[in-house]
């Protein structure tokens, strides 16, 4: 109960003194304690760690009540200390809500939203074709090909630069910073993200050897940021630029200063690690879905099969006439959410809420799965069906609830535009061309796939696994290498 208004937090779990809620909270799936919470203390329940009042929103009504409706309070974020120490504090998804905020994200807004989305399909496409064309030729490596299909498309349409193979030093570059960078997000990732305090003491103690990993983020940070830039500015230097976000701000400003091409080095340096694992587990998840569910497949593929005639490719422009491969998309969204407890936000003012204090500092979060797993609003969760996203005449039905997937409010992800043109045409292209079924041993036995071994907690993938992914045919071979140049 909170002293200046004696009212309550939000109902939650009893805390123990000093360590309060650190026990109750399941390491490996957060989530899933959440939504077990939901059931004792309702949609809008809070729990603390030392130190930190969490709140967490577990129903649309709460989350667009706070998230949107209070966005002016709800849309700080906690940097983590160590980022701080790294100068990495410019990663947009870690930025606080401040004017660098408001610029860098202006920038990713104009260029991500759906009108400026069109003209990156032919990006996707042209990637969508190599993406096919390594499925044919190394099928075993699918997991490998859709990190690379994901990587390589956020670069091409973030600069223009085409990333050739896997050794490609901009993508190892890159990939290297989210892979140092991301897990360091986590709350006891690190001793200082729990006492930032401690950062103000001397390098030569023990226990700071921090110190030496913000160093090193800072370092990877700058080239992972500067090299694509730098090759942009080469290739706008020469006249011989693509069309890519960095090229249209470009011509948009003409006159950069300092400050604006730093802030567009860093809005763009935030793309990679923000967009890369998230598209990369939804479309892992996908081959997972295709080999569970050889109905859901055949029954798409039929009717991918009755606008190309087996003739070509799906397009953009057959989406009209493919409602059920759209719905296939975004069930995918829902069944699997890549970042189930999305990145916390953070109040910048106290505020009051159906009787329940929340101070200023709390942090916000809203568990997505609770939302779009409800039995109430999306019957048998679990099961992997299309047909909710359709009319009952088979149109399909756009759904706002699935962008709780791509968080809420100010901070809700600028490119869930991008990710649906793109999860649409990847799965449309891979339906027409390929069947994915469940491996099979050296025997011929069928190789057993779980559906819920994952892993990850901030995003979350299917553990390796194996599959069958063979061409439908050889006019779709024919297909693939004719177009995949
Ligand atoms: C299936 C794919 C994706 C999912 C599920 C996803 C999900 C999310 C979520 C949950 C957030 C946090 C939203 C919030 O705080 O409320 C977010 C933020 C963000 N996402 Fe995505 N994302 C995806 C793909 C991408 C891609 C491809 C890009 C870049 C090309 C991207 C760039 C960002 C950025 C920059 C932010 C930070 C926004 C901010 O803090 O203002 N995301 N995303």
């Amino acid at each position: 109960r909170n002293k200046k208004t004696h009212l309550p937090y939000p109902p939650g779990p009893r805390r123990l003194p000093l360590i309060k809620n650190l026990f109750d909270l399941s390491n490996t799936a957060p989530w899933v304690t959440y939504a077990h919470w939901r059931k004792q203390y309702g949609d809008v329940m809070s729990f603390e760690m030392p130190g930190q009042l969490i709140v967490v929103l577990q129903s649309p009504k709460a989350a667009i009540d706070l998230m949107d409706k209070r966005a002016s309070i709800y849309s700080d974020r906690l940097t983590p200390p160590i980022y701080e120490l790294a100068n990495f504090d410019w990663m947009i998804s870690a930025a606080r809500y401040d004017t660098y905020w408001r610029s860098g994200r202006r920038i990713l807004d104009r260029s991500m939203r759906p009108a400026a989305t069109t003209k990156h399909r032919p990006v996707l496409v042209s990637k969508a074709r190599d993406f096919l064309k390594n499925l044919l030729t190394k099928p075993e490596q699918f997991l490998e090909h859709v990190e690379f299909l994901q990587g390589s498309v956020i670069i091409r349409i973030s600069y223009g630069y085409d990333v050739e193979n896997s050794q490609d030093i901009i993508l190892a570059k890159s990939r290297s910073l989210a892979h140092v960078a991301a897990p360091l997000v986590l709350p006891g990732a690190l001793l200082v993200n729990t006492f930032p305090s401690l950062a103000r003491l001397p390098g030569w103690l023990p226990g700071m050897g921090f110190k030496a990993l913000a160093h090193k983020v800072h370092k990877i940070a700058e080239v992972a940021a500067g090299g694509p830039w730098d090759a942009f500015k080469d290739a706008l230097n020469k006249g011989v630029a693509l069309p890519s976000i960095a090229l249209d701000e470009y011509e948009e400003q003409k006159e950069l200063t300092e400050k604006e091409e730093r802030d567009m080095v860093t809005s763009l340096g935030s793309l990679f690690i923000a967009g890369s694992d998230t598209t990369t587990s939804t479309l892992q998840s996908m081959f997972l879905m295709l080999a569970l569910h050889p109905d859901v497949q055949a029954r798409a593929q039929a009717e991918i099969d009755a606008v190309t005639g087996g003739e070509r490719m799906p397009t953009f422009e057959d989406r009209a006439n493919l409602p059920y491969t759209s719905a296939l998309s975004r069930e995918l969204l829902r069944w699997r959410v890549a970042t189930p407890t999305g990145v916390p936000h953070r109040t910048t003012e106290d505020d009051i809420y159906e009787g329940y204090f929340i101070p200023k500092g709390t942090l916000v979060i809203v568990n997505a799965p609770a939302i779009l797993h409800d039995p109430e609003l999306y019957p048998d969760p679990e099961a992997f069906k299309p047909e909710r996203f359709l009319t009952e005449d088979g149109q399909y039905k756009e759904d706002p609830l699935i962008n709780f997937a791509f968080g809420a409010g100010k901070r809700i992800c600028p490119a869930r535009f991008l990710v649906d043109l793109e999860i649409f045409i990847i799965s449309a292209m891979l339906l027409s061309t390929f069947t994915v079924s469940k491996a099979r041993d050296a025997d011929g036995i069928e190789v057993p796939l779980d559906a819920e071994t994952y892993e990850g907690v901030i995003v979350r993938h299917p553990k390796k696994y194996k599959c069958a992914i063979v061409p439908r045919s050889r006019k779709a071979e024919e297909l693939i290498m004719s177009t995949a140049q």
